[in-house]
This record gives structure tokens, sequence and C-alpha cells, in this order.
């Protein structure tokens, strides 16, 4: 609740004080979720949760369902059905299996029939789901994009999705203030994607670990949303799990008449409260990084991470010049992949794909920044003759708006496939990946090996730059198709994104505020009692044989390849664990990697000596494979943020020890030293009896030690949860289902009481 605070805070301060429902001695909150985004990869195990212990959604009028990551982009003329429509089984039965859920737990649902389905973090903003001043998680990592609003927007992985579906809320330790000010004027070719890139270049992959980061300064002032969310999406990318910018006029005026917006005099009450919505002066931020905008130039990445950036003016980096010895290993394994020359100017890397899309580039002002390349580069203009160039809008409101203004036909006759919308070729669930060695200009958000398709090559850039590379066939500086004068019958029209919102064809919107009150929760449903032993073992002492590993900012995709995330369960991964390193692609046989040689095929732990350990992806298949494998205890200088938090969700523990530490524990295990990892008394014990002592949470470690369950735990703080909404529902009415009439929704709710938008 928001007390009187004399102190100045930051737009982040606000927002948590705004949405703590209560706070353990130890400082863990329990905090409000306003808006849930679900989609078909980290939603099924989390349905199937609440299924078994007869939980139902708390706020069906807060969540929307869509299907994105794992739908073909192919024409949807002859889409009848996802079953018929979807070939790959596995990919058909996630679906499928959201299909199931949204009709059995009573949710809105934008399936692929519906022209409002798209990208989550897409959809969200388009339709005023996402709104200033909220909190909004989603199981994916970029929900960061959702923070261009100023809103607390983060990724969580299925278990957490689980607690907010029951609970709608979610137990969280309040993060660090970063700020990131971009001042100056930005050079002619340099758009957001550059900014993001740029900054992220700067303060590394781990830069933001632990940090909500406030977007401030000219720049950003002066970016449009959609820009803005090109900037908040990737904040994950730099180690932060959340992004924010302060919301202004150029937000109310995107978010006004937007389906799930506030209307009349509401709206007027809820942007008064916006306008507040700012960081006071003199706040206290934790960390502050200034960039000047004059020195940013048309970026893109040359490795395989998305820190790994050059401008497109320099060259591939030589590893011969790196003194730190690691450093030098880590850019030799990445150009090596990359199946790059050091010292190669940028200029002359060509490329086999260009994809434009991804919940980072995949607007109106994406597809228009990229057509006006193709533009630009004259009537007959053609892509490239050894590139394949594709296009995926966001939403299919967006391509329609994309389609109302001509853009389909300026890519079209230039030889690029126009598709239709979803993740696609962003990580290749669905038949969009590349072959391996195949190299693309991709305006996605992550570089990661095999992110694309395994064995293929990412190189991250903006969509005008991407649709640059497709006419040249290379990696190009866009501002060579700058100043170019096109004709006048070329030019873009420009149309507002509200046509497509407001026409006859979408339901209007229906304020309404009924919502499942606590009490009729409980009413139907005795509480499990905290102390009831839960499906997670506890974690108390575990010693073993440690799996020793040398890689620098290990995602979550080289734990777990996309193509394993299309499991209905939470087991049966093992095999799946490391899969590019430990079988060969070419000869499919096993490779040295470590965890596949004795004794560290029984490994219990696995040490990296390096840091940012499970960066990246929000899935909870990472930890999942892990444990499958054997592995419950992981030692890093530091970890992904969502990483370690998925693995407490599952009785594993993710030990924190400074790098000397780690370096220490490596050797031990490389000399196959059993070490043990003591969690009552929070240390880790070498061979030789010294112990190196660690932090965590007193909760976490009390939940852990008895094997808790979060969920039930937190419902026994149900009168909390009600005296907050109830509150929530006087001051900030707007939160409470808005929304559509129901007739588009093409759910008939089993079991729920059904809530209508
Ligand atoms: C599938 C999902 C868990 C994942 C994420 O969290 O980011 C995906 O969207 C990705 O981009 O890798
Ligand atoms: S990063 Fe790619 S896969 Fe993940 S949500 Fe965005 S578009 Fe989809």
């Amino acid at each position: 609740m928001p007390a009187p605070v004399s102190q100045p805070r930051t737009l982040y301060d606000k927002i948590w004080d705004d949405h703590v429902v209560d706070v353990n001695e130890d400082g863990l909150a329990l905090i409000y979720i306003d808006r849930h985004l679900v989609h078909e990869v980290t939603s099924p195990q989390a349905f199937e949760g609440l299924r078994t212990a007869g939980r139902r959604v708390r706020r069906t009028d807060c969540t929307l369902a869509t299907v994105d990551h794992n739908i073909p982009t192919a024409s949807r003329k002859n889409l009848t059905s996802i079953e018929s429509f979807i070939e790959q089984p596995d990919s058909r039965a996630q679906c499928q299996a959201l299909e199931e859920n949204v009709k059995d737990f009573g949710l809105t649902y934008f399936g692929m029939k519906d022209r409002r389905q798209g990208i989550v973090h897409v959809i969200g903003p388009e339709q005023g789901f996402t709104l200033p001043g909220i909190t909004c998680v989603c199981g994916d990592s970029h929900t960061s994009t959702h923070g261009a609003f100023g809103s607390l927007a983060f990724g969580i992985g299925t278990s957490e999705v689980e607690h907010v579906l029951a609970t709608q809320t979610l137990l969280q330790k309040k993060g660090k203030n970063m700020r990131i000010s971009v001042e100056g004027k930005l050079l002619e070719g340099v758009t957001s994607k550059d900014v993001i890139l740029h900054i992220i270049g700067t303060i590394g992959t781990a830069g933001g670990t632990g940090c909500v980061v406030e977007y401030a300064g000219s720049v950003i002032r002066e970016f449009s949303m959609d820009a803005r969310m090109s900037m908040c999406n990737m904040s994950i990318e730099g180690g932060a799990r959340a992004g924010m910018i302060a919301p202004d006029d150029i937000t109310f005026a995107y978010l006004r008449n937007r389906p799930l917006a506030p209307k009349g005099e509401v709206w007027d009450r809820a942007e008064r409260y916006w306008r507040t919505l700012k960081s006071d002066e003199g706040a206290k931020f934790d960390i502050e990084v200034n960039i000047r905008a004059e020195d940013i130039l048309p970026t893109v990445t040359w490795g395989t991470s998305p820190q790994d950036v050059v401008a497109i003016t320099g060259k591939v980096p030589d590893p011969s010049a790196i003194a730190d010895s690691q450093k030098r290993k880590g850019i030799e394994r990445a150009l090596k992949y990359m199946g790059l020359t050091p010292n190669t100017p940028m200029e002359e890397i060509t490329v086999d794909k260009v994809f434009i899309g991804s919940c980072t580039n995949s607007r109106i002002e994406d597809m228009r920044s990229a057509a006006r390349i193709v533009l630009a580069a004259g009537p007959d203009a053609k892509v490239s003759p050894n590139v394949q160039a594709m296009v995926v809008p966001g939403s299919g409101l967006v391509k329609q708006h994309a389609e109302a203004e001509g853009l389909d036909v300026i890519f079209k006759r230039a030889g690029f496939d126009w598709r239709e919308a979803g993740c696609s070729m962003c990580l290749g669930m669905n038949p969009d990946q590349l072959k391996p060695e195949e190299r693309c200009a991709s305006t996605s958000n992550r570089n990661f090996e095999g992110r694309q398709g395994p064995r293929g090559r990412t190189h991250l850039l903006s969509p005008a730059m991407a649709a640059a590379a497709a006419i040249t066939g290379k990696l190009t500086d866009v501002r060579k198709f700058l100043g170019v004068e096109t004709a006048p019958e070329a030019k873009l029209k420009v149309t507002s994104d509200l046509d497509f919102l407001t026409d006859s064809v979408l339901p209007p919107p229906e304020p309404q505020q009924k919502t499942v009150s606590a009490s009729e929760l409980a009413a139907d449903k005795v509480l499990p009692s905290a102390e009831t032993p839960s499906s997670v073992p506890p974690f108390r002492v575990l010693k073993g044989i440690a799996a020793p590993l040398h890689i620098e900012n290990v995602d979550t995709d080289m734990i777990i390849p996309a193509r394993y995330l299309k499991t209905l369960k939470r087991t049966g991964l093992a095999d799946a664990l490391f899969f590019a390193l430990r079988n060969d692609a070419q000869t499919g046989e096993k490779t040295n990697f470590v965890i596949n040689r004795e004794p560290y095929t029984h490994s219990k732990i696995l040490v990296s000596d390096s840091h940012n350990f499970g960066c990246g992806s929000s899935r909870e298949h990472a930890p999942w494979a892990l444990r499958d494998f054997g592995i419950l205890s992981v030692i890093s200088p530091s970890f992904g943020d969502i990483f370690r938090n998925n693995c407490m969700q599952n009785g594993m523990l993710p030990v924190a020890l400074p790098q000397e530490q780690c370096a220490v524990l490596a050797k031990d295990a490389e000399e196959q030293k059993e070490i043990e990892v003591d969690l009552e008394k929070q240390e880790v014990r070498r061979s030789n009896g010294e112990a190196f002592k660690f932090e965590i949470d007193p909760f976490r470690r009390h939940c852990l030690l008895n094997g808790l369950d979060d969920i039930a735990l937190t419902l026994q703080k149900v009168d909390r949860i009600e005296e907050f909404e109830k509150r929530r529902s006087e001051v900030w009415p707007w939160l409470d289902g808005f929304g559509y009439k129901g007739t588009k929704i093409p759910v008939s709710p089993k079991k729920t009481t059904k809530i209508d938008w």
C-alpha cells in the first residue's frame, strides 16, 4: 500500500511500493500482479499443477493467453484447426494443450484464427492490456518489453506462472535501481535497436544482474512507444530482469482508445495517477550509466552473446590482441562457431538469410523502417539472389496495418517472404530455422549458439540494417541507403494503429469489474497447510562429484535448446541437457564434453568458474534438465536472476561464491575430488575440510530445507491478498477486468466461474 514517504523515490520504488501485499521479516515481499500474459510453451505444467491441486485461476480478468512460439508462419488461408494445421506433433500438442487449458480455466484467448493473435509482447501493449504503473509478468524473459509503458514487467518460470495463476501474487526480493541515460542527438541511421545493442556492449550481459533499469535522457524521451519497447525488450540481454521508461504524453497518446485502456472519467483519473510515475528529483540509483548519443553508430553483433557488438564500420575482433586468457578463449570459441576470421571488416560478411521479426522488432514502425530501405534501394531493388529474406509481423493486427499501408507489396515485390505472426525464426520452435552454418542477419534479440537452428549463425541488428543486408547480400552500413531520393509514388503512407483496433470487427470494450473474491475461492477449497509436505524434495546436504565448467555467460539456450521445450512434462529432459555440447553435430556421436566423461556422468553438482550462469530465457526446462541428469546444485560467481529463482522452485540450490573460490572448487572438480554443499550451515566444503560460506535468503533457505511449496504458503495469506484487491479496486479501478464483450472469444469455460472481460 502506498505509505506516506518523504524520501525521494525512483519510478521502480513507486511501483514496487504500490504493489506490496505483505513483507517477511527478511524483506522478501509478496507483490500483487496486475497483468499476466500466458503462452503455450511455459504454461502446460503450470495448468497441470493447478488441476492436480484443485485450484482455479484467481483473476481470469487479468490474464490473457495466446499461441506464438510453436505456430507455423505459413499462410492461414486453409486453417481450420490447430490439429490439422500444425504438422510437428510436439508443437501441435503444446498449442492444443493451451486451447484446452483456456477453456477449462475460463481465460481470454487469442487463437490462430483471431487476428489479435501474435507474440505476447506485441499483443499486450497493442490491446492496452499493458498500462503504466502496473506489475506485469509472463513465463517469458522478454516480458521486460512492457516496461516501456512505465510498468514493472518481468519474466518468470513455469512454477511462478502457476503461483500467479493461483494467487495473482509473486514472492519477490526487491532489486537494485539502475539508471541508463542516453543524452544528445542520435546520428542518422541509428535506431533504438542500435542504442540498446550499444548499451549491452557497454555494460555486458551481466551488467544489469539484480537490477531494474530505468532508461532516461533526451534520446529516450524522444523515442516512440515502438522504439521504447525495442529498448526495454532487450533489458534481459543486459542481465536486468526489467527495464522501464517513465510514462509521458507519448505513452498516453499510444494508449488512448486501445480496447483495454480505461475510458472516459476513469481514463482521466488513471492519467492523473500515471503522471506521478517518474523518479523524484534526487532519487537514489545504485548504479548510473551515461551514454552519449553521438557515440552510437549502426551496430551489429559478431559473436554468440548479445554483448559481442561492433559498429558496422568496424572489424571482427582479433583474439590475439586480448591479454586475459579466459576472454581470449571466449572470443576464439565464438569466432570458430561463427565461422569468422579475425580482422574481417563487418561489411564484408555475407549472409544467407535475413529475418525481420521477433518481439524486439516486429511492430509497425519496424516494418516501415525496413520497407523504407527497400524503397530507397530503388524501384527494381531485389533481395540478393543468394539470400532468403522473411518478414514476420508481430501480430495479426500489425500484419493488417502493414498491408493497409502497402508495406507487404514493397516487401513482396523485392522478393521478401511476407509471413503470418509468431515468434518464428527468433528461436525456431516452428519450421522457420537456419540450417547448420547458415548465417542470418536478424532483428531478434539473441545470437546464442544454435538459437535460430542447430549450428546456425546469427548477427543481431536493426530492421533497417536487416533490409539493407537483404538487398546487398552482406552486412551493410544502412547509411548508404539514406539520403537517397525516393520517387514520390514510392513514399510510404502512414496510418494509425487505432484504425485497426476500433473497427467493427473487434468487439467494443466493456468495463467490467467482477472478480472472484478470496472468500469465494476459499469457500470451496480447504487451503493446504504450509507444513503439508509438498512435491518439492527437501534440500539439506549434498555430497558428490562435481562437473567443472569454464564457459562465461552460460545461457539457458545452451543448457537446453529450444526444440526440447515442447514437452508437457517437467521430466525426461536429462539427454537434452547441454545437448549441443554433448553431441557432435556432424556425426551425432558423443563428444568429450565434461558430463559425458566418467566420473562426471554421475555429477551431483556443477561448478562454473565464470560469471552469469543461466542467463537468457526464463525456461524452467533448464533446471529440470539439470535435475533429471542428477545435478541438484550449481556453484557459480553469479547467476541469471530467473534461472536462480527457477532452481529454488524445484528443490535445487544455486550457490553464489566469489570467483576465486569458484576457481578453487572447479580445480577440485577437475581433480575428481568430491564437494559437499551444506545448506543448513550455509557452506561449501572441500575434501580437505576447508569451507566457503555462502549467503541465501532466510525464507528461501527455510523452504528448501523443508521442501515447502510457495503456493500453499501464499494461499495462507489470502486475507491479505483480498484486502489488497479491495483497495486496488478503489484506488486503481481501471485495473479490474476491462474488456471484450466475449462474443469473439472462442472459449466456453467448463469447470470455472466465467469472468468476461
Ligand atoms: C520460451 C521462453 C521460455 C523463452 C524466454 O523466456 O525467453 C523464449 O521466448 C525465448 O526467447 O527464448
Ligand atoms: S524472444 Fe523470440 S521466442 Fe522469445 S518471445 Fe520474443 S519473439 Fe518469441
